[in-house]
């Protein structure tokens, strides 16, 4: 019997293509334009054909090559912090995406896991991408234990509205409308002019 599982994500348990075309790795599935711009997704393609041919050398040890795939990720890495990419898009992202799981990723996933066979996933992906293609495919099971580079997102409104609570006398959430300014502009104006009223009679 198995004591566990261990294996990369892009195209390991991804497949490489479908109908003739490349499955995208998760890198590939933040190219985007709900994630990233038309500069950034052309930097990355750069970055990706001057890389992924050294990735795939056979004739370069993975001595030689471990620093170069190092310095490709950091690269992309950086280009990805400046898009300011929202966790909420990452959902939509993959939907829209062709990411695919191999065939008869079904019952490797369900076997693993009705077993209790801890699967660990080592990525030099992104590992949040990679989890939300496990979760649309149904087959995120306890037993998955994920090893990959995650992004580091910006604090989301939900997240700081305890500090504006804690700072501001009125906090407005998901209110389309000028209701609470405006009746507390109603009530600064009308004891405004009652004043007045008083001062002239
Ligand atoms: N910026 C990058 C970096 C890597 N990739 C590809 O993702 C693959 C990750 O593979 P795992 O087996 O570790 O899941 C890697 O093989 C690269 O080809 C990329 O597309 N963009």
């Amino acid at each position: 019997m198995f004591s566990q599982v261990i294996s990369d994500f892009d195209m390991t348990l991804t497949r490489f293509a479908h109908n003739g075309k490349r499955v995208p790795t998760t890198h590939n599935i933040l190219d985007n334009r709900l994630l990233i711009n038309e500069d950034c997704t052309r930097k990355m393609r750069e970055l990706l054909n001057t890389y992924y041919p050294i990735e795939i050398d056979a004739s370069r040890s993975a001595e030689e090559k471990l620093p170069l795939m190092v310095e490709w990720w950091t690269k992309v890495h950086e280009l990805l912090i400046e898009q300011k990419i929202r966790r909420d898009m990452l959902a939509h992202a993959v939907k829209e995406s062709s990411a695919m799981l191999r065939d008869g990723y079904k019952v490797f996933f369900e076997c693993l896991a009705e077993h209790q066979v801890p699967l660990l996933i080592f990525s030099a992906g992104v590992g949040d991408v990679l989890e939300e293609v496990i979760r649309q495919n149904h087959v995120f099971h306890p037993n998955i234990h994920i090893i990959s580079n995650y992004m580091d997102f910006d604090q989301t409104v939900e997240e700081r509205k305890e500090s504006y609570i804690n700072s501001f006398d009125v906090v407005l959430v998901k209110d389309e409308t000028l209701d609470v300014p405006n009746a507390i502009l109603r009530y600064i104006t009308s004891s405004r002019d009652e004043m007045q009223h008083a001062t002239l009679t």
